[in-house]
């Protein structure tokens, strides 16, 4: 199963090879500001999932928000332990 840190480590290599049609390279080319405008969405859609929408859903949502955190990571040369020294 995918993990934190293997998605973490599989968006960083995309970064550098940049394979055709990968969805995470068109974010980086995107830039910080789409790439945060992306987490307050997919934030907004967390929060309506945990309050309507049942377990599934809300951790479907949780998935897709750590993904557009860490693609924020990856645009701004941030890595995990970065992260984890304030955790
Ligand atoms: N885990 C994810 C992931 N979660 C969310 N997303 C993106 O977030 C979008 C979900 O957002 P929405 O629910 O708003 O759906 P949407 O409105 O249809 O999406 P957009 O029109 O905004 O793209 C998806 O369409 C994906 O673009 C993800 N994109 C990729 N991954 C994983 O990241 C890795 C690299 O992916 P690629 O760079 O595409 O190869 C792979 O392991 C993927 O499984």
């Amino acid at each position: 199963m995918k993990t934190f840190d293997s998605l973490y480590a599989e968006l960083a290599e995309k970064a550098v090879s940049r394979p055709e049609g990968s969805g995470t390279v068109r974010a980086l080319d995107a830039g910080v500001h789409a790439i945060g405008k992306k987490i307050v969405e997919e934030a907004a859609e967390v929060w309506m999932a945990a309050e309507h929408e049942g377990k599934d859903r809300t951790a479907e949502e949780i998935s897709q928000l750590l993904y557009h955190l860490q693609v924020l990571m990856v645009a701004s040369d941030l890595t995990l332990d970065d992260v984890y020294a304030h955790l």
